[in-house]
């Protein structure tokens, strides 16, 4: 049976992948049998229950039943009273789903130019706390920079050597740096918009240092009180003072879509600071929607014109997710070759200086997604979920991450089982 658009779109969206028991050509798949799901059983009497979506059973055997404590959904596994058994898939692009060629080639067409690897870019320790009312205090925030490193995440954006006066937020960048000296497992750049900072962040032992300027000129005042050609004077003191301890610069650009006073910007600005920063030596570059109003309508032309400017494997995505567009945005921008994609713990973040910015987009979320295209991570997408219950305990709110609260309300009804 051929996979219509519409069928495989159901199953993008809904299918939780059971392998073992889902033979070549499964009709079910394409008939929306198999959608939602978790199963298990008990101890020797092997009993097993089913939960039921849209009022139809899942067609599987019971060698398929994942056994005792563990629930896997969209090719993520869910670890239920402390057993975790992980279980990711063994191939990408759906190839688990069906061994029908007909359907692996119409997911090989539309997958197929997502890269097979993404780094994900922690910055919820800054973006999502330089955000927060009230200051968080120290020995929280090196916990949750702690547990996102023992998650897996290669680069955890630890604090930023601003004003104190500007983001009080992040006036102890120093203790957290002295804090986090010995933790193994990740990088921990962080944000220096000066010569001042970049030399009170070498003090304090930082050994990756990011700078942001801005496509939009009024954010650019907002944000660091000059204009776009003095931030990129400031910056490049900054680059050829890093270079000389070769330190590794990450440069961003905020509102690469919108901004919050001149709404649209234009895409050849953002190529043009695109360009400036390769060029006085960034390795990375992170386009910023800071205000998260593009959709992949918007995105997809911006980052066209950057590619033309800056090489694809220089280039990370950083999306808010105000209009609920983040993921998307990410999709596409795989789609286009780019495989760094910033995300924020629980979707914490926003800027201080950009009215109307709420959150990034979540890591939990993030790394569902990719786990559900098998694109590999090495995130452990659990230990995630723990440091955001970790930090959002502590600011006494719920997750911003659907991922998060969906897998928990999961767990609940699997432990009242
Ligand atoms: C850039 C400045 C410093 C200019 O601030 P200014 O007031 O124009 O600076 P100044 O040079 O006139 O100095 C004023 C005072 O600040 C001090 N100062 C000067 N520099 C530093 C420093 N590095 N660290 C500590 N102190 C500093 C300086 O020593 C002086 O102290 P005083 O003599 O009054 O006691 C200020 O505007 C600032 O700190 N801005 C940072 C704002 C910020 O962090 N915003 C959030 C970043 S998020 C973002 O940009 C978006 C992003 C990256 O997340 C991507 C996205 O979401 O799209």
């Amino acid at each position: 049976m051929l996979a219509s658009k519409k069928a495989f779109d159901k199953l993008c969206r809904r299918c939780i992948p059971f392998p073992s028991t889902i033979n070549s050509g499964d009709s079910c798949l394409l008939q929306g049998h198999i959608s939602f799901g978790v199963s298990y059983s008990e101890g020797a009497n092997d009993t097993r229950e089913t939960i039921y979506w849209s009022g139809q059973r899942r067609n599987v055997s019971p060698a398929g039943f994942l056994t005792l404590t563990h629930a896997s959904i969209g090719g993520n596994s869910l670890e239920i009273d402390n057993h975790c058994h992980d279980w990711h898939m063994s191939s990408r692009h759906y190839n688990f789903l069906s061994n029908d060629k007909s359907i692996r080639g119409f997911s090989d067409k539309v997958l197929g130019s997502i890269p097979e690897y993404v780094k994900i870019v922690e910055v919820g320790p800054r973006d999502g706390l330089q955000n927060e009312k009230d200051v968080v205090p120290t020995p929280v925030k090196v916990e949750l920079i702690r547990m996102l490193v023992s998650s897996g995440l290669p680069v955890v954006e630890a604090t930023s050597f601003v004003s104190p006066k500007w983001v009080p937020q992040l006036a102890d960048a120093k203790d957290v740096m002295a804090a986090i000296r010995d933790l193994e497992g990740a990088r921990f750049p962080v944000l220096t918009p000066n010569l001042k900072g970049f030399e009170a962040a070498v003090a304090a032992g930082a050994k990756e240092v990011a700078i942001f300027a801005s496509a939009s000129e009024s954010f650019s005042k907002s944000n660091i009180n000059c204009s776009i050609e003095d931030s990129l004077g400031r910056y490049n003191d900054v680059a050829l003072a890093a270079s000389k301890l070769s330190i590794p610069v990450r440069g961003y650009i905020s509102c690469v879509v919108g901004c919050p006073v001149e709404g649209m910007i234009s895409p050849s600005n953002v190529a043009y600071v695109a360009k400036r920063l390769c060029d006085m030596g960034c390795s990375e570059i992170s386009l910023g929607d800071t205000i998260g109003v593009g959709t992949p309508g918007t995105v997809i032309p911006m980052l066209g014109a950057v590619l033309n400017v800056v090489p694809v494997d220089k280039l990370a995505v950083h999306f808010h997710d105000t209009y609920g567009q983040a993921l998307s945005n990410i999709l596409a921008s795989l789609h286009m070759g780019i495989n760094t994609v910033d995300s924020s713990v629980s979707g914490l973040g926003g800027c201080p200086y950009a009215k109307g910015a709420s959150g990034n987009v979540a890591t939990e979320d993030v790394v569902y997604m990719l786990n559900g295209l098998g694109v590999k991570t090495n995130v452990d997408l659990q230990k995630v979920i723990l440091a955001g219950n970790f930090i959002c305990k502590h600011l006494g709110r719920s997750s911003g991450s659907k991922t998060a609260i969906a897998l928990s309300k999961i767990t609940a009804h699997a432990s009242k089982l």
